[in-house]
């Protein structure tokens, strides 16, 4: 469960750009984040993966207050929480499966980085999370050699792989073509019921959000504006954002 409270963000010399913003997410939802450009969605998305200083809130993820714990807090949130800028990139050179396997490097001790080395539960670890994205048949292709939607989903891979509870994605879809974009959001829904990963996602464009999240949140101007579960958007609310 993660529990956010009067989130704000203050911008040095400027306004807020996030403000009171407080919801709870359960373990397992496929949550989207919507808003018109400049609402705060990726601002949101990197204050809860601890990539921003917050200027205000409680933070609460299993029970854990973040900010109260410190540096074990802040080292929770890194390891449970993956977070996946837009439009990652794969290391062009590289197999899709070593590409997994180097991802999320902050997680691997710095000897096995410095050496190459790779153990073989981490390579068991790569390639069932491969398995499971249903990428088995592409990881020795090279990174340059994959499409869009491909390189995205070793993407998610990589990210997940060190064993996260959840996944924070920035437009995961953008730049893809409807029928990979359909692959990646089915591949995040299918982790999200059968393995319980909680995926929170910036999904600005098209209806997308109201197709596979199970809950949307709707910024305006840095306040949380909407916050529906089970179903679409109204008029209204889709006026508000
Ligand atoms: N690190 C930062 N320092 C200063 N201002 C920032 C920072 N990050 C975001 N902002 C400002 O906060 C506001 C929200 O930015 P954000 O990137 O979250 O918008 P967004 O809703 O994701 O927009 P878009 O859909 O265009 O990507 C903007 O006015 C932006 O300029």
């Amino acid at each position: 469960m993660i529990k956010v409270s009067q989130l704000s963000k203050q911008i040095p010399g400027g306004p807020s750009a996030l403000s009171g913003i407080s919801f709870e997410i359960g373990q397992g939802e496929f949550v989207a984040i919507k808003g018109a450009s400049g609402s705060g969605k990726s601002l949101l998305l990197r204050c809860l993966a601890l990539r921003e200083r917050w200027s205000y809130g409680d933070y609460v993820v299993d029970g854990v207050d973040i900010f109260k714990k410190g540096l074990s807090g802040r080292l929770k949130v890194r390891r449970e929480m993956a977070y996946l800028e837009e439009k990652p990139t794969l290391i062009p050179n590289k197999t899709a499966l070593k590409n997994v396997l180097v991802g999320a490097a902050h997680q691997t001790p710095i000897w096995r980085r410095v050496t190459g080395m790779i153990r073989n539960d981490d390579y068991m670890g790569a390639m069932d999370m491969i398995e499971k994205m249903g990428l088995l048949d592409k990881a020795h292709q090279k990174g340059d050699k994959l499409s869009g939607g491909e390189k995205q989903r070793f993407a998610i891979a990589r990210a997940l792989v060190h064993g996260a509870k959840t996944l924070l994605v920035d437009e995961p879809v953008s730049g893809l073509d409807p029928h990979q974009a359909e692959v990646v959001l089915s591949d995040l829904k299918r982790m999200c019921k059968s393995q319980g990963i909680t995926v929170i996602a910036v999904m600005s464009q098209g209806d997308w959000a109201e197709r596979f999240a199970d809950r949307i949140l709707g910024l305006n101007n840095g306040k949380l504006v909407v916050d529906i579960k089970g179903r679409r958007m109204t008029e209204r609310e889709k006026m508000l954002i």
